[in-house]
């Protein structure tokens, strides 16, 4: 029997799924020993646990990078989403991870419930977010404003579906398309002006449905950078509902996003965006001190 070594949880947002790794005081994953290497090892869905990507809880005193990204607002936040991708790339942002890793502080006893709903900042590496935890059991975030970042296109299948780049923190080209998102594959990575995208890029596409009510409505299907295709993105929610509305002509509303793993919710108020929606922690235990040295 393998000795167990540190505690780990698998959980979701909108099946957007995360290895999450509860490192309070930054003693036990310290810089370094969670490696590229050991994220992908992680995220693999056979060999590994399995994951869109790992997500460290760790107080922003111990990250390294916090002043640097966080600035003035380092001494607000006392908790950082340390969020890889899959590939065990960094992202700026994670809209399901947040909610996720507000879901999880309370799980394990780090944050108070009546602290949760009141709102908490977090830091990320694209800057300080406010989340909370609302009495029905989801949780909101507010995300910042989306920043367009002018029109371009992406190929899928060599067919060009026109879009609206869209910064969220994080980079994407949101395609509005009649053509059924149900029916593209997006198993390969759409193909994308690298030049405008230098740094890579998460592609949603996106067709806009009938109002449901006085709600904007979208459905999406997402390629994220660093993953591949995923059940949900919660930044690319926020930049496809961003993208609908401005077609529209509207900067303000409440925007449904469908997406293959349930149901996002974003509210625009010509300010700034807040995301709602669930999380789910499905499995909670210990990594194999065996497996971790293999
Ligand atoms: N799934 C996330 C976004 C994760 C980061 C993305 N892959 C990137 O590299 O920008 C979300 O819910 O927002």
């Amino acid at each position: 029997m393998d000795s167990s070594g540190p505690r780990v949880l698998l959980g979701h947002g909108t099946e957007n799924d995360f290895v999450v790794l509860p490192d309070p005081d930054g003693d036990v994953w310290p810089e370094g020993r969670l490696d590229a290497d050991l994220v992908r090892r992680l995220c693999d869905r056979r060999a590994g646990l399995g994951g869109d990507g790992v997500l460290r809880v760790v107080r922003s005193r111990h990250v390294p990078d916090a002043p640097g990204v966080l600035g003035a607002a380092l001494a607000d936040c006392e908790w950082f989403m340390d969020h890889r991708n899959a590939d065990g790339s960094y992202a700026e942002m994670c809209g399901n991870g947040i909610r996720l890793f507000l879901h999880v502080l309370l799980a394990e006893g780090l944050l108070d419930r009546a602290v949760a709903e009141a709102g908490v900042l977090v830091g990320t590496r694209g800057g300080p977010r406010r989340v909370g935890a609302r009495p029905d059991g989801g949780y909101w975030v507010d995300m910042g404003p989306a920043v367009p970042l002018g029109r371009s296109e992406a190929r899928v299948a060599g067919v060009a579906h026109p879009g609206l780049g869209v910064s969220m923190g994080n980079p994407h080209l949101v395609c509005l398309t009649d053509v059924e998102v149900d029916t593209l594959d997006l198993s390969v990575l759409p193909e994308v002006n690298d030049a405008m995208f230098p740094e890579g890029v998460n592609v949603e596409l996106v067709n806009v449905l009938p109002p449901e009510g006085a709600c904007a409505h979208v459905r999406l299907r997402v390629h994220e950078r660093g993953v591949g295709e995923t059940r949900s993105c919660g930044t690319g929610a926020c930049a496809a509902a961003f993208a609908a509305l401005d077609a529209g002509g509207r900067d303000t509303g409440t925007v449904l996003v469908d997406v293959p793993g349930g149901r996002l919710s974003v509210q625009f108020d010509g300010t700034t965006t807040v995301l709602s929606g669930p999380a789910v922690v499905v499995a909670t235990g210990t990594l194999s001190r065996g497996w971790l040295a293999g």
